[in-house]
């Protein structure tokens, strides 16, 4: 279902092979999609609701639970069959759930079974593009995993390690890389305690916000010569209270 159709006489930017990101109602996917959409992207927006917010000329919201794979083949059809191609995929979709066996299993489709899946499925449509993009939106902890969310950094890790192989598979022509952040934006809701313990475990001791995540992808859409890499935007936090 599209949330938001263009009216006919909206300029069409680049309407023929927009970016698609996952995981844009809200918070950091949201403030990206709108970033991409300002400076003049076509985006499709999936994520399973619709936001207000995320109204904009160049933003085509697609509502899609992307653990399903019935959604996952809607989505993919849907952009075969209305774009010519495809400039970019950001995975960004994501839920940070606490550790159980259905919180695992919710976390690998949406971490890992759905990238793959979207990944296999459009290779040859991003192709299609003069430069194209796939970027995981990983994260750090995967690099020193998480006591408290096992499974969300397992799955984080499986997602990381999936640029490796498709910028393999897809090179010369489509590039694949990776953006690891440390904080962006902390939970609603959370206490000072937990916030001020959260900003302590970086050098760089603030909450960025989307900013950050941003910046990395814009270089990404424009780098000539990154594929298999990761950008890691974390604060300093790897170096903060080493056993030196
Ligand atoms: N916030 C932070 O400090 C950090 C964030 N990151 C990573 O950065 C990215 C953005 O973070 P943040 O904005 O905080 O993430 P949020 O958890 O706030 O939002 C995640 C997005 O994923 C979407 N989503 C969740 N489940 C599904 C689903 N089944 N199908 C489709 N879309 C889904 C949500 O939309 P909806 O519910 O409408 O489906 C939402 O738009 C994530 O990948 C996160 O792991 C990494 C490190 C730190
Ligand atoms: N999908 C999400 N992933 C993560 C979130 C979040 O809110 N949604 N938040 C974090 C934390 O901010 C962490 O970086 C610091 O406690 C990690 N991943």
């Amino acid at each position: 279902m599209l949330g938001h159709e263009r009216t006919d006489e909206q300029t069409a930017p680049n309407m023929n092979s927009p970016i698609l990101i996952t995981g844009a109602s809200q918070r950091v996917g949201l403030a990206l999609a709108l970033a991409l959409a300002k400076a003049g992207h076509q985006v499709v927006s999936a994520s399973r609701s619709l936001h207000a917010q995320a109204a904009h000329p160049n933003i085509i919201q697609f509502q899609a639970d992307l653990t399903r794979e019935a959604d996952r083949l809607a989505l993919i059809e849907h952009l075969q069959h209305n774009y010519d191609g495809l400039r970019a995929i950001i995975h960004n979709a994501s839920l940070w759930l606490d550790d159980d066996l259905q919180s695992l299993d919710t976390m690998f489709r949406l971490h890992v079974e759905a990238p793959y899946h979207l990944n296999l499925a459009l290779g040859e449509h991003l192709a299609k593009v003069e430069k194209a993009d796939i970027i995981h939106i990983c994260d750090e902890t995967s690099s020193r995993g998480s006591k408290s969310h096992i499974g969300y950094a397992a799955t984080k890790a499986a997602l990381q390690n999936m640029v490796l192989s498709f910028a393999e598979k897809y090179a010369p022509k489509v590039r694949v890389n990776g953006i690891l952040p440390g904080l962006l934006i902390l939970k609603e809701g959370g206490d000072e305690q937990y916030r001020r313990q959260t900003l302590k475990k970086a050098l760089l001791e603030f909450e960025p916000g989307a900013q950050p995540l941003i910046e990395a992808v814009m270089f990404l859409l424009q780098s000539q010569y990154s594929t298999g890499s990761q950008v890691v935007i974390n604060g300093g936090r790897h170096l903060k209270n080493r056993m030196t």
